[in-house]
């Protein structure tokens, strides 16, 4: 049979002339120096037909042409003898081929095809194969993805396997002196082989390489492979990570299914974070169904967060999103409210039962005021309705009794008596008669407007009710999707001023809207957004119950991020008649350990640090020292940091607030850090020289280390760099996982600081979108005492 494919024609990574005027060098590091990238990469198909041969087309060696690296197989021969060079394999145009197409990163259809055909043509996804099996037919697939591009040629190729230090693997492939290794993570080409890599790794051929590997690795997993191969478990399944290679993944059910991947460093199986679970097929082929569904939700991330709240099931996933995003449904029909409402809050229900923590319970209580007012609301409407019914029948009758007398009374003038007559009419009624009936029907007339005016009002107040109620359904919804993401909770607070030239819109308390003279605008969305008249009240009602939090043992973080004068003091400290976060937090504190004093001790904390030139000072000793910072574990300890008792303080930046229960003698301990951060311009537009100039180096040094550390949390990096700067040091614990963090950007309204605006709302959006996991309390329970709650 014979196979079409498509061939995209693509350069090697050096180019063929200093391919061919070199000469053949040995395996030096030296040697792969000299390659360089090719600029000159083409992108054009071309059409190759592919025979299938008996023989392994991804054999070991195989045979080079001066100049070109291709490998010489059945394929190649057959198809004309055709010199396709330096042709990379990419899309198969024989459909059949599609259908055994693992989702696999980088992987070519045509590779796919013929390690399908290689297995016998199975169509089995790969997915469905044990580690060890999966592993040997990976590099398989691997040196065929090769085959095509290293086609017939005279000079041998050697295919070789290099296992990194940090535990990567690369396909590698020497030819003419010179080696190269497949980078199957980004540009899915041929890159040489970087020199660094002779000292920081090893390299194995590749047939020895399966076997050891794969041996090794079975031992790893403490598993035998033949156990492996007689268990066929689609729970299991692998990535491949930028920095870790291939990753043995497997979906665990205790009571939710949870997703790990095998660490091959410390031997264990460790929870997949959600950027590297975006590149497993199965959980792709999920996510791909749900975006599929809902084309406008646009982002993945938020939906895979989502699957795994909803248990891996993609259709009950596009099913709470239906019910999330309600608006429509809500316009469209009032009924289908009440049904999405019942179906919200049965599908709620178990989350609200795991998450029965302080910040629920008030939302809830508000939920119940707002049913009962709805359900009063609508039996008042019906009342109405019944009312106006009733008026409209008596106003119908009497319209009708009106019209019968005025027919019964005589037609014309003439037939009328010209002077009134004394004797009693037989029939008809009295002009008096005739009035009050008048009088009747304008009298019902009226009332009947007034009554339809009184039912419209209240079909809007009703109208009013139920869209309220759905907003608060779905803010609730929402924070307890953050709760389970552990999001960084970005609050934006523009400063009043009352002279600046305002280049800011709030259409909706979670939406900003940055303008220019110029017409351009940038929509910037948190999850809130307050206007210039916000109150240091307002502000802190908002951030209360995660402050609060750290009495029950929650380590919470806020941070305020700004450019210079746009209110992060005022935020935070505030004026000594109108005090910011930090008072009212120490207030707060305080006031709510008083109020457990009958089953807990309470001991609070303060230490305040300033962070100068990148050296850690002590603000609350008059010895001018500096400070070092020790990391144990994921604790920042800071050796001979003063700390003193809480009593009044006016500036704080550390409160460690240690309880212990007096019934059980469980100890929790919770750290709020506040940190008023310098502000964020850019050193050109400081214009400063000199000490100033080293001052606002290090400050943008320690705020782009903050940016860095937020990025790699984004991406779910695995190195955070918070050894950056002492600001990600310090803040390392409420950072790195378990802690609750907020971060206020503060941002000036007026025009002339449009771009220092858009950068710090940039920053925050950056922030919103990291995932920390679910905050966790830290509860350590007395030897021999009751377990904690
Ligand atoms: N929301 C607000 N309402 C009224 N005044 C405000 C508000 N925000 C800030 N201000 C005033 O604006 C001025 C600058 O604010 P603030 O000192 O808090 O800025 P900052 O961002 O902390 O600056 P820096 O980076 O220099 O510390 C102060 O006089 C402050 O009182």
């Amino acid at each position: 049979m014979v196979r079409t494919i498509f061939v995209k024609r693509t350069s090697f990574s050096d180019n063929a002339k200093d391919d061919k005027s070199s000469e053949p060098a040995p395996q030096t590091a030296s040697s792969t120096q000299r390659s360089r990238p090719s600029n000159s990469r083409r992108a054009d198909f071309q059409e190759v037909q592919v025979r299938p041969s008996g023989q392994d087309p991804a054999a070991t060696k195989a045979t080079l042409s001066t100049g070109n690296m291709s490998a010489r197989h059945d394929s190649s021969r057959e198809s004309g003898g055709s010199s396709h060079r330096n042709r990379y394999a990419r899309h198969a145009a024989d459909p059949s081929s599609g259908g055994n197409n693992s989702l696999q990163h980088g992987q070519s259809a045509a590779a796919t095809s013929r390690a399908g055909r290689s297995k016998g043509g199975s169509t089995r996804p790969d997915l469905q194969e044990g580690p060890g099996k999966k592993s040997r037919h990976d590099k398989e697939q691997k040196k065929a993805n090769a085959a095509p591009m290293l086609m017939s040629g005279d000079d041998d190729v050697v295919f070789e396997t290099f296992v990194h230090s940090n535990g990567r693997e690369f396909v590698c492939a020497v030819r003419g002196g010179r080696r190269y290794y497949l980078d199957d993570w980004h540009s899915h080409e041929w890159q040489p082989f970087p020199e660094r890599w002779y000292s920081e790794g090893r390299l194995v051929p590749m047939d020895d390489n399966s076997q050891t590997r794969s041996s090794s690795h079975s031992h790893q997993n403490g598993t035998g492979e033949s156990h492996r191969h007689s268990e066929r478990d689609d729970r299991e399944g692998y990535l491949k990570h930028p920095k870790r290679g291939r990753v043995e993944t497997y979906l665990m059910e205790e009571r939710h299914y949870v997703h790990f991947f095998f660490d091959r460093q410390t031997g264990k199986w460790l929870r997949l974070p959600i950027g590297w679970e975006l590149h497993h097929s199965l959980v792709k082929q999920m996510v791909d169904h749900v975006e599929e569904a809902l084309p406008h939700w646009g982002d993945r991330a938020d939906i895979l967060a989502l699957l795994r709240a909803c248990n891996y099931n993609p259709d009950e996933c596009i099913g709470t999103y239906l019910l999330l995003d309600g608006d429509a449904l809500l316009n469209a029909w009032k009924s289908a409210f009440v049904i999405a409402f019942v179906s919200l809050n049965s599908s709620l229900k178990p989350m609200l039962t795991a998450l029965s923590h302080g910040s629920i319970h008030p939302q809830q209580t508000e939920l119940e005021t707002e049913r009962k007012s709805r359900k009063e609301a609508e039996r008042q409407l019906s009342e109405l309705e019944e009312k106006y019914s009733k008026i409209s029948a008596e106003a119908t009758s009497a319209q009708h009794q009106m019209e019968a007398m005025q027919q019964s009374r005589p037609k014309t003038a003439h037939s009328r008596p010209k002077t009134p007559v004394a004797v009693a009419v037989p029939e008809g009624p009295t002009q008096q008669d005739l009035e009050q009936l008048n009088r009747k029907v304008k009298s019902l007339r009226k009332s009947h407007v007034h009554l339809k005016m009184d039912m419209l009002r209240n079909i809007g107040s009703v109208g009013a009710v139920i869209k309220e109620k759905e907003a608060l359904q779905r803010r609730l919804l929402y924070n307890q999707l953050q709760e389970l993401r552990g999001n960084i909770r970005v609050f934006c607070r523009p400063r009043r001023d009352d002279r600046a030239q305002m280049c800011l819109k709030f259409p909706s308390d979670q939406d900003v809207m940055v303008s220019t003279g110029d017409g351009s605008k940038k929509m910037f969305n948190f999850d809130k957004v307050y206007n210039t008249e916000a109150t240091q009240e307002q502000i802190f009602t908002d951030t209360q119950p995660i402050i609060t939090s750290c009495v029950d043992g929650y380590n919470v973080c806020l941070l305020a991020y700004g450019q210079t004068g746009s209110g992060k003091t005022f935020t935070m400290m505030g004026p000594d008649n109108n005090p910011g976060i930090n008072i009212r937090a120490i207030t707060e504190l305080l006031k709510v350990c008083a109020e457990r004093t009958e089953t807990k001790t309470y001991t609070l904390k303060v230490s305040m640090v300033e962070i100068y030139n990148e050296t850690v000072q002590d603000l609350l000793t008059s010895d001018a020292r500096t400070l070092e910072l020790q990391m144990v574990g994921n604790v920042v300890r800071i050796p001979n940091i003063t700390e003193m008792e809480v009593s009044r303080s006016h500036l704080v930046l550390m409160i460690n607030v240690s309880g212990e229960d007096k019934v059980t003698g469980a100890i929790s301990k919770g750290v709020l850090t506040l940190c008023d951060l310098a502000g964020s311009e850019r050193i050109s537009k400081t214009e400063a020289t000199g000490q100033r100039l080293v001052e606002a180096a290090a400050i943008n040094k320690s705020l782009s280390a903050l940016g860095q550390v937020f990025s790699a949390l984004r991406e779910s990096q695995l190195h955070v760099p918070y050894r950056n700067s002492k600001l990600t040091q310090i803040l390392r614990p409420c950072l790195g996982g378990d802690a609750k963090a907020c971060l206020f950007v503060n941002i000036s309204p007026d025009v002339t600081n449009y771009p220092e605006t858009c950068n710090t709302l940039e920053f925050g959006s950056n922030a919103r979108q990291v995932a920390l996991g679910q905050a966790k309390q830290n509860i350590q329970k007395r030897p021999g005492g009751f377990p904690p709650r």
